[in-house]
């Protein structure tokens, strides 16, 4: 049986989309979207109908006939805590992501492009892999302030795919390894998978900070410069996320771009690359801890994992803990459709979001 599966994957600046029958690459396209033209929408919510028409004209321009579909897959969003693997799209889903989702974010559109297209085709919308996928143990939930648990939000889809091919690569099963996963992308979060469930992780707040996020950064002076009067509560998150980490010291989200300014002799660029790995290889060292040093091995993804500086400098400072596996770029596209070919075969079964029996464990 061949199964035609559409991928859809919405990021800040691209809408990225895939075709396979079953695990043929048919097509795949990255839309790339303008910041002056991202710049007409003041939320992400309205960039829906902008991005939907750009799929349904790849679709057309490639000859896929939208009946041909058997399913279509969208990188889940910003939603609550959620298992991992497949979900169903619902309209209980498409109301959280359009009211009322954890954060505004791109991904917040794969579920609700892929649902509006398969509503007319009467075929299931998915979506696989949250970024909301909450596996997190009891004790790592707490955040040392009562009422203020931690939050799971995790590049999950890549890390858990980029885990499995480790395992099947290496001949063993995921879940009797235990594995560190570094997502090195714009965004850069860590997270520890220990048999099979990432039981905890270093998200994009908590952690490094990457090229366009923060990480961790002092609570009491993120408090007085909230409190200061010259920011907005929009402008605040900006600092953090979007206008944060590599982007605040030297103005670009490009590491290849610093790697020229390090060649040319720029020292503050050497010192900004360099803190950026240091951080990257403590959240590694902190997360060897959970399941006390048994690392079978350290894995680097994502598109700065391309950079040999970045992943040799990181490897001396933590493969005393374990192996360590530069698995460069990121696989979702591939991720969402094998995880949905998955579920089509009736390998894995679909959970169905309900907001009153979302998952903690
Ligand atoms: N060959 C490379 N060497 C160094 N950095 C790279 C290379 N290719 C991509 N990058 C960096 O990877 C980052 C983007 O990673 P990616 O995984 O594509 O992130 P996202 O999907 O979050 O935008 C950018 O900072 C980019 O400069
Ligand atoms: C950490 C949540 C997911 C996320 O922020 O994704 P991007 O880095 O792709 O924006």
């Amino acid at each position: 049986m061949i199964y035609r599966i559409l991928a859809i994957n919405p990021g800040s600046t691209s809408t990225k989309i895939a075709v396979y029958d079953n695990e043929k690459q048919l097509l795949v396209k990255s839309i790339e979207h303008k910041v002056k033209e991202l710049e007409k929408y003041d939320t992400v919510q309205e960039q829906f109908e902008m991005r939907k028409e750009g799929v349904l004209k790849v679709l057309k321009e490639n000859d896929i006939e939208l009946d041909s579909l058997s399913a279509i897959v969208g990188r889940g969003g910003l939603l609550p805590p959620v298992k991992s693997g497949a979900y169903l799209v619902n309209d209980e889903m498409i109301e959280r992501l359009i009211n009322r989702p954890v954060l505004e974010h791109a991904s917040n559109l794969g579920a609700i492009i892929s649902y509006e297209i398969s509503k007319n085709l009467g075929i299931n919308a998915y979506i696989y892999d949250s970024v909301s996928v909450d596996e997190l143990t009891d004790v790592a939930r707490l955040s040392g302030v009562n009422g203020m648990d931690r939050e799971c939000l995790s590049h999950a889809l890549n890390s858990r795919a980029m885990a499995i091919k480790y395992a099947k690569d290496n001949n063993k099963r995921y879940d009797e390894l235990n594995l560190i996963v570094a997502h090195l992308g714009g965004g850069i979060t860590l997270s520890i998978h220990e048999n099979g469930k990432m039981v905890d992780i270093v998200s994009d707040d908590e952690g490094p900070f990457s090229p366009d996020r923060s990480g961790k950064v002092p609570c009491k002076k993120l408090i007085d410069r909230c409190f200061s009067g010259n920011y907005t509560h929009k402008e605040m998150l900006k600092i953090i996320r979007g206008n944060g980490g590599i982007y605040s010291y030297l103005g670009t989200v490009d590491v290849r771009e610093v790697e020229k300014m390090i060649n040319e002799g720029n020292k503050n660029a050497k010192l900004v690359h360099e803190a950026m790995t240091y951080q990257i290889a403590k959240g590694i060292g902190e997360l060897a801890t959970v399941v006390l040093g048994k690392v079978d091995a350290i894995i680097l993804t994502g598109g700065i994992a391309y950079s040999s500086l970045i992943t040799e400098n990181i490897r001396k400072r933590v493969e005393f803990i374990s192996d360590v596996c530069v698995m460069p770029g990121e696989n979702e596209l591939e991720a969402l459709s094998k995880g949905i070919l998955r579920v089509l075969n009736k390998e894995e079964e679909a959970s169905v979001y309900r907001e009153s029996i979302l998952t903690k464990s």
